[in-house]
């Protein structure tokens, strides 16, 4: 099994400032990640990275993947809710990559998109325009696109945010039949012991990385302290390398 990305002293971040420093390392084909860390460590912009929202400041990620073997569920803050669309065409988008922009939607397309819908438990929201639907509802609309889009890899950002246990039960069971299925799935979550009992690795991160392998390795009251540590040292202002430095954003006291 090979890798299907990996990070090379990799630095993403903003206006020239750093926010993801040094990372380096492979997520193997078929991993179950999650990301974790303290507000800011940096990890909704390493999944932008990887996603090619971002690209590097320095540094670089590999991948075998072309883009349209990614999926990528940003933060649902950024996802614009205003668009004039109802849940059947937004799950039908998952299949753009497929039938195309403009190709029709055959019998078989409109079967899949109602067996995503009823996956997600949505069957009578249809006609709904996405803009009346609660969070919940909303996250589950997302995931049967995400069902449709069959991506090799796919990107959560904090999907579980706001969301009430059975939902999260349901899309947490999506998930892992998307990893049984040999797709590789890397969540930024917060919610730590969603972690421990769902996702065999973790990279806890800080800006740079603090641990990254085995979840109940990496998951210590240790390390989790060094990640505040580490994320209350961070200098924001801090500019990134220049390219044969090793010096780092850390503020030296
Ligand atoms: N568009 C942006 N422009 C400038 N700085 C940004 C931008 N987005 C994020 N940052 C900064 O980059 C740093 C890392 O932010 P990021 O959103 O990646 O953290 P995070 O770990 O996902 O945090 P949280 O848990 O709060 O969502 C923060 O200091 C943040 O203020």
């Amino acid at each position: 099994m090979g890798n299907v990305l990996s990070f090379r002293d990799l630095t993403l971040g903003y206006d020239r400032h750093p926010a993801v420093h040094h990372l380096d390392g492979d997520v193997p084909d078929g991993a179950l990640l999650a990301i974790c860390g303290p507000n800011g460590a940096g990890k909704s912009t390493l999944l932008k990275g990887i996603a090619g929202v971002l690209s590097p400041l320095a540094g670089r990620i590999e991948g075998k993947l072309p883009d349209h073997a990614v999926a990528y569920l940003p933060q649902a803050a950024e996802v614009d809710r205003s668009f004039p669309i109802d849940v059947y065409d937004l799950v039908a988008m998952g299949l753009w990559r497929r039938s195309g922009l403009f190709g029709g939607i055959g019998r078989a397309d409109r079967r899949l998109i109602e067996e995503a819908i009823a996956a997600v438990g949505l069957e009578g929201f249809e006609a709904r325009p996405v803009g009346t639907l609660s969070g919940g509802q909303m996250q589950r609309t997302l995931f049967a696109r995400l069902l449709l889009q069959d991506a090799r890899l796919i990107l959560l950002d904090e999907p579980f945010t706001a969301l009430d246990a059975g939902t999260v039960s349901d899309l947490v069971a999506l998930i892992e039949r998307w990893n049984g299925e040999g797709r590789t799935v890397i969540a930024v979550l917060h919610d730590l012991e969603l972690v421990r009992v769902h996702f065999p690795q973790t990279l806890l991160l800080a800006r740079t990385p603090v641990a990254w392998g085995e979840t109940r390795e990496v998951l210590t009251t240790h390390n989790l302290a060094e990640a505040r540590r580490m994320c209350e040292a961070w200098d924001e202002d801090a500019p990134a390398c220049a390219p044969d430095m090793p010096s780092h954003g850390m503020r030296v006291a």
